[in-house]
């Protein structure tokens, strides 16, 4: 029924106020007004409707996405949303999230424009930046060849100084050095950070970024030496088929020597390189940006799912029905509440450790800013740890959400498919997730390594100066409710992971090459970086969670004994039961829309089995009674059976 409230008796049973978790959710009042209103405003708008798009085309996909990106920036300036450097705003970073369609506006905004600001020089940024902010240029970051991805020191796109003419000349000296993947190439940008080995006087500088002209600016034709094109279809229907992930070729392309950004390192006219007294790693720094900001989009891809998924299980009823009485809501199986909540935990930790990301890598920004380097590696750590644990939990996540909700949970009209599609190359873009826990597994040996110099560890490593302690720790739970104590929960976790950071830096000195032994513990290593990361997100609930899905780690380095890891999946079945009541109550506080959640199973009102009725009756198949084709392949089919049952 219209307009009623099938979940109304789920969301009396809620033992806290709904909307100040609305504001814990949002960040603050401000936030959450904002988001708020830019999300009805895009929920009202009808361009930005979504509800046909798991059934159209390529092409008509494509155009709707560009009509949709075209109209949002009309908004954004229609509404004076923001001042001068609009589309930077949060009110304008808002509305592109709630329209909720991948496009080149996401590499151009998320990509392109800090790659300028984080290493052009000022005049370069003068130059570049106002004419990006105004969309006059749309940019791209090419980075990833066909070749190479993850070793970004392999790539072979060159870029050789030519001192007569002072330019530089991009060329593409292979196959495997086509550009390949950057979102918003294949057909939409006018130009690109490409990255490029800078050759100057037949030495090889290594990778440097250049701003470079892809596209006529009148009519959108490759310039000369550029052959463009889109990759092809990607996983799912609609999902990230709506961006152009492009290739990109150069043949002896030349831009001008002020092209290539010069804040970390320069070119001078003469043609000497002259590398400023920084870190050669602040070239990565526009990923350690976005891996912060995929870490934050994790919460919220995580926190869409389980709403859908918490509202259905509420509404689907099965089995256990008395004399001719109502059936158990699935929500109340054990089970399912056991897979469930730890999501709808997870949701809330990772919008939590969101925050504080952004707070380390604020603080980071502003002290490279005065020169200050020391916390590099940790943001760097960091970053690409919690980007790796985040996504993959999502990813699984979404994935779980879908099976929670049963047969439905695979129709499109659930919203889970294209989510899941959209969501999964998470796990591979900006930084495989495996090479960058790699990367943290390289920080933890080295911070272990050190202690024997007297180097105090500091930030996320700092547990490990407890070292001796943590070694020696075994848990003194004896109840399951010792294991409710957040420092009970949190020492059982320091202790697992420095007990394996130790082990790998010991497994790793029976080595004689170093780097050998990486190669050859590396699944080792990226299970102790793992559990130093899980240690960054843990809190009760979630903890608990993890620690019961782990328990073979804590048990192993001696941490716990099985008799405590039964008392805490005894706590955890307590948990289950007081957020139980909670549940609806808990997605609700994400105050996501209808329009926005793009599900019918989780619609605010609950009214799923009308609804899902409804919206068979819309897929193109059923526009005809008798299907297209009908004639050529079944009816001579039939008319066959016929004829030799009749023989
Ligand atoms: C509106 C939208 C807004 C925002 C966007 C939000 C979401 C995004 C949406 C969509 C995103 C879509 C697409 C994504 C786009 C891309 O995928 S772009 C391409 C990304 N590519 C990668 O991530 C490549 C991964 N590879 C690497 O990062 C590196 O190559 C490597 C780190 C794996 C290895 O690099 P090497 O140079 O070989 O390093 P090393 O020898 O291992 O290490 C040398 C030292 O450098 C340190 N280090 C490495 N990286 C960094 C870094 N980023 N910052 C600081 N320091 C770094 C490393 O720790 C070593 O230090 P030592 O002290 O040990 O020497
Ligand atoms: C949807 C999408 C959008 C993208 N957008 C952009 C973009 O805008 N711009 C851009 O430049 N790039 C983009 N990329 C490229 C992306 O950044 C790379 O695909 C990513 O960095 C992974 O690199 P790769 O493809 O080379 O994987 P590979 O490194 O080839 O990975 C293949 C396998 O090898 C393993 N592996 C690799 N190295 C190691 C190692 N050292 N130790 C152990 N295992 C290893 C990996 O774990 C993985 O299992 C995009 C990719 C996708 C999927």
């Amino acid at each position: 029924m219209e307009g009623v409230d099938h979940l109304a008796f789920e969301r009396n049973k809620a033992q806290f106020d709904v909307d100040e978790m609305k504001i814990v959710w949002a960040g603050s009042r401000e936030d959450f007004e904002l988001s708020d209103r830019i999300s009805r405003l895009v929920a009202s708008d009808p361009v930005f409707r979504k509800d046909d798009r798991a059934a159209l085309g390529r092409k008509e996909l494509f155009k709707n996405t560009l009509r949709k990106a075209a109209h949002a920036w009309k908004r954004v300036i229609e509404l004076r949303l923001s001042g001068e450097f609009s589309a930077l705003e949060p009110e304008a970073y808002k509305l592109r999230a709630f329209v909720d369609q991948p496009a080149f506006t996401d590499l151009h905004w998320g990509m392109f424009v800090p790659a300028i600001q984080g290493q052009g020089t000022d005049e370069q940024q003068q130059k570049w930046l106002p004419l990006a902010y105004r969309m006059q240029i749309i940019g791209c970051y090419a980075q990833t060849e066909l070749g190479h991805g993850s070793n970004v020191q392999g790539l072979e796109t060159t870029a050789t100084f030519d001192p007569k003419t002072d330019e530089f000349v991009i060329h593409s000296p292979t196959l495997t050095s086509s550009k390949w993947w950057p979102g918003g190439l294949g057909k939409v940008s006018t130009h690109a950070v490409v990255y490029a080995r800078l050759i100057i006087d037949g030495q090889d500088y290594g990778v440097h970024g250049f701003i470079v002209q892809l596209r006529s600016l009148d009519d959108h034709l490759p310039l000369p030496g550029i052959t463009i094109g889109d990759i092809g279809m990607k996983f799912g229907n609609a999902a990230y088929n709506t961006m152009d992930n492009g290739v990109l070729t150069f043949d002896h392309v030349r831009i001008p020597r002020n092209q290539m950004l010069m804040r970390v390192s320069q070119v001078t006219r003469e043609g000497k390189y002259v590398h400023s007294n920084v870190p050669r790693q602040l070239v990565y720094g526009t990923m350690v940006y976005v891996r912060q900001k995929i870490v934050a989009d994790a919460s919220v891809a995580l926190s869409r799912a389980v709403c859908i998924a918490t509202r259905y299980s509420a509404v689907r009823r099965q089995f256990g029905s008395h004399n001719g009485g109502l059936e158990t809501q699935v929500i109340d199986y054990k089970t399912q509440q056991s897979r469930l909540f730890p999501l709808l935990a997870s949701a809330y930790a990772f919008r939590f450790v969101g925050e504080w990301l952004l707070w380390l890598y604020t603080d980071v920004t502003e002290r490279l800013k005065a020169k200050d380097f020391s916390t590099l590696p940790e943001a760097h750590a960091c970053t690409a740890g919690l980007k790796s644990l985040t996504t993959t939990a999502t990813a699984d996540g979404i994935e779980e959400c879908r099976k929670l909700c049963g047969g439905h949970g695979y129709l499109c009209s659930s919203g889970l498919p294209e989510l899941f599609a959209v969501y999964v190359p998470a796990c591979t873009y900006e930084g495989d997730n495996i090479v960058l826990l790699l990367q943290v597994a390289r920080h933890l040996v080295k911070t272990v390594s050190q202690l024997s110099t007297g180097n105090k560890p500091v930030g996320t490593t700092a547990y490990m100066a407890r070292l001796e302690q943590l070694l020696q720790y075994h848990s003194d739970v004896k109840k399951a409710e010792d294991w409710l104590k957040p420092n009970v929960v949190l020492e059982a976790f320091e202790a697992r992971a420095a007990r394996m950071c130790v082990a790998c830096a010991q497994n790793l000195s029976k080595f004689s090459n170093p780097e050998e032994g990486f190669q050859e513990l590396a699944a080792d290593l990226v299970e102790a970086a793992v559990a130093h990361c899980q240690l960054i997100v843990v809190s009760n609930v979630y903890a608990l969670s993890l620690l019961h899905k782990h328990l073979g780690d804590f048990i192993s380095t001696g941490c716990i004994d099985p008799k405590q890891g039964s008392l805490a999946n005894e706590q955890l079945r307590n948990l289950y039961s007081q957020v139980r009541p909670n549940a609806v109550a808990l997605v609700d506080a994400y105050n996501y829309t209808d329009h926005y959640l793009g599900s019918i199973l989780g619609r605010y009102d609950g009214n799923v089995y009308p609804k899902l009725y409804e919206e068979a009756w819309k897929d193109p198949l059923n526009d005809s009674i008798v299907p297209d084709g009908f004639k050529e392949y079944i009816q001579p089919l039939l008319k066959q059976q016929l004829r030799n049952a009749r023989l």
